[in-house]
């Protein structure tokens, strides 16, 4: 597990044009060539490269239409690429039927057969010679165990809730100890609490037997918050694969900035090469701009958390005045809208800081935006 963590870090996240992106491990386990996919003129996916490495849990994201169902049934043959090459464990998959893949797959409508009881859904691909039936029954109460349904065996699906229905459908889509599992949407028709907690089960159960799983979601905070790498999707491209805090911390594109977390956007000019832009009349400094072009157009970036405010009377060097435009309560940290001149800016801060700063609707205040923490793109990437 160390030795993966390692790898994982040791990866910037970035993709170059051509790169196989995460194929510069070991022999990947799952590995997606030149992908693409057509239906009639319409282009779903160009070129996806990916490689999925044995035991790792990758997530899809992407806004509605990127593509990234397509390349999910693309893995799982339900409907084949037009271009390109798909290999699991070595062997070229492209185009074997979905029968003769090793994978199981939960969908976002649970699928499960409303006629058959719990055991039987489970039960229901443990068939043929390897599956007599007292095998078949310790199986299916292993794997009730595993996903907590154990006393729910007797139950038809519609006697369940949504949440237990996902359970089953797990339990099934892990019964013949797939070499790769994988998630459609699972957790999209849950409410939100109980989507949290089966996250986390999902998390930890997938863990716990080792299985390289793939979900897809359009949930940006399901994806940081179980995924070892996500792969960041944007009209039938990937955007950047990277661990939860590199496309949080370091994105690759100005889309893959303003999909992942919340930010404020400006644009500038660089101004000298020494770092400095000029955005709308103010001087900022911004580390990230160093090694770019002087009099280049870019695009900046800030998260909320790396706004730093002040009172007006007691504000350091090169602060910004600002006028508090608005206040959300979100709990623990408050959001704020700051117009400070021509940039609207997005801060957070403890509701006990904003007290202090008097930061109602309308006080003027005073903001720094650290140079390091300026996320600064050109303008024609
Ligand atoms: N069978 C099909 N025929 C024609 N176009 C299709 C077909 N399947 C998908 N598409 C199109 O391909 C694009 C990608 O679809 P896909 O379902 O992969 O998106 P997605 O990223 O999963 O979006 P969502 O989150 O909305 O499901 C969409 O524009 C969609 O309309």
């Amino acid at each position: 597990m160390t030795a993966h963590r390692q790898d994982l870090d040791a990866s910037d996240g970035r993709l170059a044009p051509g790169d196989t992106p995460g194929g510069e491990q070991a022999v990947p386990y799952l590995e997606v060539h030149d992908v693409g996919k057509q239906f009639g003129t319409f282009v779903a996916l160009r070129r996806v490269n990916l490689a999925v490495r044995s035991g790792e849990f990758v997530t899809f994201l992407g806004p509605s239409g990127c593509g990234k169902t397509t390349l999910l049934r693309g893995i799982a043959g339900l409907d084949p690429p037009s271009t390109g090459r798909i290999l699991q464990a070595g062997r070229d998959i492209t185009f074997l039927p979905p029968a003769a893949r090793d994978f199981g797959i939960v969908f976002q409508s649970y699928a499960l057969f409303p006629n058959l009881t719990v055991t039987e859904n489970v039960a229901y691909g443990l068939r043929g010679p390897a599956w007599p039936r007292r095998r078949v029954q310790e199986r299916v109460a292993e794997l009730l165990g595993l996903v907590g349904l154990a006393d729910q065996a007797p139950k038809y699906p519609a006697q369940l809730s949504g949440g237990q229905q996902q359970r089953v459908a797990l339990a099934r889509a892990l019964a013949n100890e797939p070499g790769l599992l994988l998630l459609d949407e699972p957790l999209s028709a849950l409410d939100a609490i109980v989507r949290q907690h089966l996250r986390q089960e999902i998390r930890s159960l997938q863990q716990r037997l080792g299985v390289t799983t793939i979900m897809v979601t359009h949930d940006q905070e399901e994806a940081l918050g179980v995924s070892d790498r996500i792969v960041v999707m944007s009209r039938g491209r990937i955007e950047q694969i990277g661990t939860p805090a590199e496309v949080y911390d370091r994105p690759a594109s100005p889309f893959v900035a303003g999909f992942i977390g919340h930010s404020s956007r400006f644009e500038a000019m660089v101004d000298s090469p020494a770092g400095s832009i000029l955005a709308q009349g103010i001087r900022l400094q911004a580390e990230a701009a160093r090694h770019l072009l002087y009099g280049s157009r870019v695009l900046v970036f800030v998260r909320p958390e790396h706004v730093a405010l002040h009172p007006a009377s007691a504000a350091p060097p090169g602060a910004l005045p600002a006028q508090v435009t608005g206040l959300e309560f979100l709990g623990p940290v408050c959001r704020v809208s700051l117009q400070a001149g021509p940039l609207a800016l997005m801060a957070s801060a403890a509701p006990a800081e904003l007290m202090d700063l008097a930061a109602e609707p309308s006080a003027q205040i005073a903001v720094t935006l650290p140079p390091e923490r300026l996320m600064v793109f050109p303008e024609d990437v």
